[in-house]
Order: C-alpha cells, then structure tokens, then sequence
C-alpha cells in the first residue's frame, strides 16, 4: 500500500466533471471578545454600505484564525475524515461548506445537492410535529412538496417514529430526533453529505442501518465529508482523510497514514519530542559502584547514531559504560514503558534471562542489544536500563526517553510485526 500525506498544496482542477466540492483557500477569522466581535461585525457592515473594502484577510485585535488557507477537491463517490483535535477547525470548515457561515477569504464551489447533517436535531423547529418538520427539512434539503410526499412513509419507517410523528419534536427523545435528523438527510439522496460527529449517537441497531444506508448512497456517488474524534469510523468510511491543527490544514492523503500522523501528534502533544542519545555526567570516584553508564542511544545496522528509532527497521539499543575493574557476570536490563500511558510496561529484557552474561573489561565499553528490528509502534517511549550482577546494582539510568516513527503503514495495534506473505499452490 502506498503512503502518500501531501502538505497544504493542492491542485485545484476546476474543468474536472468528477468534483463535486471544491473548497479554494478558505479561511475564517473569529474573535474570542463577544463586545469586540460586535463591533467589527457593525464595522464591517459599515465599511461594505460606504462602499469599502474589508481588509478581511488582516487579524484584527484580539481575532484568530479558525481557518487558514485550507483547500481541498472531493470527487464523486469519494469519503473524505476530517481529524484533527479540539477546537482545530473541523466543525467550521463544515459549517463554511454548507452555507451557514461566510469565510473571509476562498471559495466553496459546489456541483449538485448538499445535506449538511451537522447538528442532529438542530435543523429541526421543537414546536412542529415530526411531520412538519419532515416537510420544512427536507424542502430546505432542496426537495419539492411532491418529492417528499413520495419519500415520507420511507423516511418514517427508516426513523421508526410511527407512533409519534404527530407529536412535537420537542417531546422527542434525542435518539429519536437523531433518527428523524437522519432519516431526512439521507432520503434526499443527495451528492454531497456532510455527516458531524452524528455517527456515534443512537443505539448499535440503528448505527448499523446508518452505516448500510451510507454504504448504498457512496455507490450511487453521493460523496463524504465526515468529522469524527472516533478514528475507527474516519478509517472504515473514508478513502482520504484531512487533518487540521489550529486551523492549518497539516497533512491530507490516504485515510490510514493520516490518521497515523494525527495520531502520533495526539500521543506525543504535551510532552517534549524526545530524539537522539542520552549522554550522562561523568560520576566522581565516591559516587561510582564500579562501572558507570555514560551513554545511551540508538544506532542503526552501520553503526550510526538514530535519532528516532523506526517501526520495523533494525534498531541497535547500544549502552556505554566505563569500568573500573574487571566484571564477568554483568546482567544489563531494559524496561520500557509508553509515555501515553496506556500500555504500562511495553517491553522488558534482561541478559540474564537470555542466558547471556557479559563480560566487561576495565575501561570503556559499548553494550549492545540488537534488534533485527524494532517492534514498538511510533509514540514517546521511556526505557529504564541498569546493569547489576548477581543482586549488586552497578549503576541505573531511570529515564531515558525515546520517540520511534514509522515510514510506512503501521496498522492500529499495540506492536510492529514484519512479515512476508507467500502464496503456495499445492
Ligand atoms: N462563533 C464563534 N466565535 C468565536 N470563536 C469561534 C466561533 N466558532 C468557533 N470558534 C472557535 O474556532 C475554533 C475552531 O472551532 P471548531 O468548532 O471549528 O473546532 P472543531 O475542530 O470542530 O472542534 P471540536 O472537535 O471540539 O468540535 C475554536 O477555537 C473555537 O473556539
């Protein structure tokens, strides 16, 4: 499987018949001072009635950008995730597409029908009866009276209100406003659907028949912009992925190499990116038991120092040390642990227990544990490495900190397995 995660350049294909969303440079300031948002919203009305100009791609005091500079293409049939952590700009990019707010610089071009299903329920006016509301969301969706009249015993049966379509939305459950929000999106059977967050709501039944219902409209060609937090969605729906940050687009390309990167930035957000060899004061006569470690690092096949061991590569955890007299039964021991802090202890080895007891000379001495390659998936890691003989401890480093990468797909689990695959006729 190719990895490809392109930076921010896009190519707009405009003369492309296939596109079906193209969103062109978008960027959205907002401010966070609700007096101060005010008063450049009169401002700006102001500067546009006088015939002005809003200098719209200029900050203003106390504004941000929610989005900066963001494009994308979507083409029939195809599912784009959007990732990207809190407060990163997913649910404004969406709300931009369907028309509910204004960017301040780009465009959005759109070929054929959009659903946005961005707030489930919230399209939806409490005082009406589920029946009403079927018929004032779906004309919104851009369906004429005689089109959702064809389609309102189907959306009834696939939101399975029957018993209280005549009764005021406000008395519905969540679910049950949910299934109705649904219902209506999907038997617009429109090109483009943008789906918010709303997969997670409702019980597994009805998700299962969300997901089938989906699954029918993609091969029609209906295409897919889904915001999720819970990747295993963006990764089984979508066939690209995006991933904003601050509202910058970072990286977009293929689903799982996407997610892989946001994913790594998610477990390694907060806490130093930890790279290259742990070099250690050198320890006074009074202070030393004997043999000192004095480094620790990584290196690669040849010999070189690697800043960042990777998944599935060859990774040579190499400890230096300085001996003040001959050992004959060293036992070096590594303990490592994820510095996310869901898998307690990942790895554990010690020489003795491989039987090996290793024999140092007086002076300087590189120990090294070999590893055909390493199977820790990328994140922040912390080793903790002593070396002893028999129940004498000699010296221990209790931290040394580590972050491995990956450059290929590393599929969502807790290690790396290399491995070939084979096809033997018999
Ligand atoms: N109307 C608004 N006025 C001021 N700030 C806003 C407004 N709407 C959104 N923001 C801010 O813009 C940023 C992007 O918000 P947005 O809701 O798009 O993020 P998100 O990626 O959808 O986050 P989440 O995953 O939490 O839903 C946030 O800092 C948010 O506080």
């Amino acid at each position: 499987m190719t990895t490809e995660l392109r930076n921010q350049e896009i190519t707009i294909q405009p003369e492309d018949s296939e596109v079906v969303l193209s969103v062109e440079r978008i960027s959205k300031k907002f401010c966070r001072n609700l007096r101060r948002s005010l008063l450049y919203g009169v401002q700006d009305i102001a500067t546009e009635l006088s015939g002005g100009k809003r200098t719209s791609a200029k900050l203003r005091s106390q504004e941000f950008w929610a989005l900066k500079d963001v494009s994308f293409q979507l083409r029939r049939g195809e599912a784009v995730g959007l990732v990207g952590s809190n407060g990163a700009g997913k649910s404004t990019l969406l709300r931009i597409i369907s028309g509910l707010i204004n960017p301040d610089t780009g465009s959005v071009k759109i070929r054929g029908r959009l659903a946005p299903l961005i707030a489930l329920g919230a399209g939806f006016n409490p005082i009406l009866t589920g029946r009403e509301n079927i018929y004032a969301n779906m004309s919104i969706l851009g369906l004429s009276t005689k089109e959702i009249k064809a389609k309102f015993e189907e959306v009834v049966d696939f939101a399975e209100i029957w018993e209280a379509i005549d009764a005021p939305v406000q008395n519905y459950s969540s679910g049950m406003a949910a299934r109705l929000g649904f219902a209506c999106a999907v038997h617009t059977e429109p090109d483009i659907f943008l789906i918010d967050e709303v997969l997670s709501v409702g019980d597994v039944k009805f998700k299962m028949k969300c997901h089938r219902r989906l699954a029918k409209l993609r091969e029609n060609g209906t295409a897919f912009v889904l915001v999720s937090h819970n990747s295993h969605s963006i990764l089984n729906i979508c066939n690209t992925a995006i991933y904003l940050a601050k509202g910058q687009l970072i990286t977009v390309g293929e689903t799982e190499a996407v997610v892989r990167k946001y994913e790594e930035d998610l477990c390694l957000s907060g806490m130093e990116k930890a790279t290259g060899p742990l070099i250690l004061p050198k320890k006074s006569p009074d202070e030393s038991f004997g043999l000192d470690i004095t480094l620790v690092c990584f290196k690669d096949a040849q010999g070189n120092i690697l800043e960042t061991p990777m998944s599935g590569e060859p990774a040579n955890l190499c400890v230096e040390c300085f001996a003040h007299k001959y050992i004959d039964n060293a036992n070096l021991g590594v303990v490592v642990k994820s510095l996310s802090g869901e898998n307690d202890r990942v790895l554990y080895f010690t020489s003795a227990s491989d039987n090996e007891f290793l024999k140092i000379s007086p002076g300087n001495t590189e120990l090294q544990i070999q590893m055909p390659y390493c199977c820790l998936i990328p994140g922040a890691y912390t080793a903790k490495i002593y070396i002893k003989s028999g129940v004498c401890s000699f010296d221990v480093v209790e931290s040394f900190r580590f972050t491995v990468q990956a450059d290929k797909t590393i599929s969502r689990c807790l290690f790396y397995q290399p491995r070939t695959w084979k096809v033997i006729s018999k």
